[in-house]
This record gives structure tokens, sequence and C-alpha cells, in this order.
């Protein structure tokens, strides 16, 4: 006797196995999830892969997630700690590792997640060889280097998710103090995501009114309307929001999903994320760090070769050197 199913639909032509937009998320703690939940409520793929090392938290997401799936675009999802479902992703983001504490800096984790990375990213690669991986675990520029070194795969397709959210997070606080929407404020934070990160004073502009215009102080010490400070703030954002919650998850998530639908939908847009600087800005240590980068099926394809300031290159180069320096006592 034919089944229900047998009796309802008949097989005209082979299902094919995969959209050609998986996303693969290595991790499913705060930041994992908050990347897979933004992934499939913006449609930026239809098909999401979940990994981590505890089955149970695996099987709860998952069922969690299928159960709204009426609510999404029917996706189709998997997870498991069995990096054989991973095979075919276009995209892994990559968010596995320990997390710091209060008081903590991202500084802190590098080891920790290094040896975590090891036992991940040639998994990834062995299933995925043409992925693209989105490095989000901190200290996310190293994180991005040990990476590649571990991956094998050509630096424009190991990226971090880098400065992109510290850039979010600068445009947030420049419309509060301007009373503007935070897309109509654009500013760039470069270098480190972390205490080194350098913000781009002297492009920071609203519809092409660069601030420093109207006031040749802003973003100075002179200054006395205190600019400065959004800086030391964006910087701070990470520990205070850690201090409230414990830890960071929507903000990053929805920055990932953004880089992910730059990839996917071959964009070619602009974003300031963690890429290979070495001969960058006179830069000569083989390190990553956020420039403002085209994102688009290939990766990085071009870095924006921004007009910096002294001070911005000086500050840039500090950045620089303090990545290459906690590298070098790396073991991996
Ligand atoms: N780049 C950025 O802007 C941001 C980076 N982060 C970083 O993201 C990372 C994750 O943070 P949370 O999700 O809050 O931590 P979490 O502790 O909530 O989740 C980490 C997950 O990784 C899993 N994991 C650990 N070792 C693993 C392994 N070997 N294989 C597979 N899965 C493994 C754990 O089981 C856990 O589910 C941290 O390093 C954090 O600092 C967090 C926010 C922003
Ligand atoms: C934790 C972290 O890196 C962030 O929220 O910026």
């Amino acid at each position: 006797m034919s089944s229900t199913k047998d009796s309802l639909v008949r097989e005209v032509a082979e299902k094919l196995p995969s959209s050609g937009n998986k996303i693969t998320v290595v991790g499913i703690g705060a930041v994992g999830m908050a990347c897979a939940f933004s992934v499939l409520t913006q449609n930026v793929s239809s098909e999401v892969c979940l990994i981590d090392c505890i089955p149970d938290k695996l099987a709860g997401e998952l069922m969690d997630l299928q159960h709204g799936s009426n609510f999404l675009k029917n996706p189709k999802l998997s997870a498991g700690t069995d990096y054989s479902l991973t095979v075919g992703s276009r995209i892994c983001i990559v968010t596995a590792g320990a997390r710091q504490r209060e008081g903590e800096s991202r500084l802190d984790l590098v080891q920790r997640n290094t040896d975590i990375l090891k036992g991940i990213i040639p998994k990834l690669v062995q299933y995925s060889p043409n992925t693209i991986l989105l490095m989000v675990a901190n200290p996310v520029d190293i994180m991005t280097y040990v990476a590649w070194k571990l991956s094998g795969l050509p630096k424009n397709r190991v990226i971090g998710s880098g400065t992109n959210l510290d850039s979010s997070r600068f445009r947030f606080l420049m419309s509060q103090k301007l009373d503007l929407a935070p897309t109509s404020c654009h500013g760039w934070i470069i270098g480190e995501h972390g205490d080194s990160s350098v913000p781009v004073w002297s492009g920071v502009n609203i519809a092409g009114v660069r601030l420093r215009e109207i006031n040749p102080a802003v973003g100075t010490p002179e200054d006395p309307e205190k600019w400065n400070e959004l800086h030391k703030m964006v910087v701070d954002s990470a520990y205070e929001v850690i201090k409230l919650k414990g830890y960071t998850s929507w903000a990053i998530g929805l920055s990932c999903a953004d880089l992910a639908s730059a990839i996917l939908r071959n964009e070619s847009s602009v974003h300031a994320v963690s890429t290979s600087v070495i001969g960058e800005h006179s830069i000569d240590k083989d390190v990553f760090l956020s420039l403002p980068c085209v994102l688009n099926a290939n990766g990085v394809t071009h870095i924006v070769k921004q007009i910096l300031t002294p001070t911005e290159i000086s500050q840039l180069h500090k950045s620089a050197n303090l990545m290459h320096e906690v590298q070098t006592g790396l073991k991996f």
C-alpha cells in the first residue's frame, strides 16, 4: 500500500540538496543564536546549520526555531555536533569560545579561544572548501588571523566582524547627540575591535558636511563640546552591556547578518571589517584589523584607501603593534 505522502504527491524531478546560500553558525551561545536569529528574520539565508559541543542545547535551539518556521520563510534548519552537517556552507560564522567576564578585556581570551579554534576551523574547511569564514569570537582581530593560518584559505575569504559593530555604536551615539537618524550619521571606527580602536574624526559627516569643517576641534581634547567622549563611550560599550546583562548579543547578531547579506547578495558594499592590513597605511606587521572593505561573494575584494590624518595613522599603527605583540606570544 502506498503511503499518504506517495498518494498525495508524485516525484517528477530530484530535489536539490541545498539552497546554495547555506550559513553555518558555530557556537550557539548568546552571540551565535543572535546571529542565527538575525539571519533568519531578515531573510539573509534560507538554510542555517547550528554547530556546538552541547547536544541538548543544540536540540533545544533547533526545535525552538523550527516551531517558528511558519513565521519565517520556510527555512531549512539543522543542528548537531557533527561537522558533516555543515557541508556546502557559503559562510561559516564562528562565535564558539569563551566570553569576557566582568572586568576582563577581549585580549584576555586569546589563548583559550585559539585552542578552541584549532578543533573547529580545519573541520569547517574540510566540509566547505569554498566557504567564507566570518570570525566573531574574541579577540576577533587575532582570532581572524589564527583562523586564516589554520584554514589555509586565501585572505579575502577569512573576515572578522571587526569594527562594523563599533561603527554602528558610534553612529548611534552621534545620532543621539544630533537628534538625527543613525543611518544619516556617517562615521567610521577602524583598527582593533577593542580598546585601541581608532575613530576617523576627519571624515565624520552628515550629508557630506564634515563636522571638522564646522568645528575643527571635533574629536580632539581641545573641543569644548567634547565629541571625543563618543569614542570613549564606544570603547566602553561592551564593558557596560556586559556589566548590565552579562554579555552582548543583539547588536553583534545584527551586524553579522548585515555582513552575511553583503556576501550572499554579492553587494560590493563597504563595511568596516577585519582583514589583512599589512602594507595598508604603511603597516609593516602581518596582522588583521578593520578598514573599510568592499564585501561581495568573493569576500573582501578591495580596501578603501581612506585619507587619514597623521594622528589617525599613528593610532592605527599602535593597534597593529599591539595585535602583533599579542600574536607573537600565541601557541598554535
Ligand atoms: N566580535 C564581536 O563584536 C563580539 C564577539 N563576542 C565574542 O563571541 C564569543 C561568544 O560569546 P557568547 O555567545 O556570549 O558566549 P557563550 O558562552 O554564550 O557561547 C559560546 C558557545 O560556544 C560553544 N563552544 C565552546 N567551545 C566550543 C567548541 N570547541 N566547539 C563548538 N562550540 C563550542 C559553547 O558551548 C557555547 O554554546 C566570545 O568570544 C565573545 O567575546 C561577543 C560579542 C561581540
Ligand atoms: C563583547 C564585544 O566584543 C562587544 O560587544 O563589542
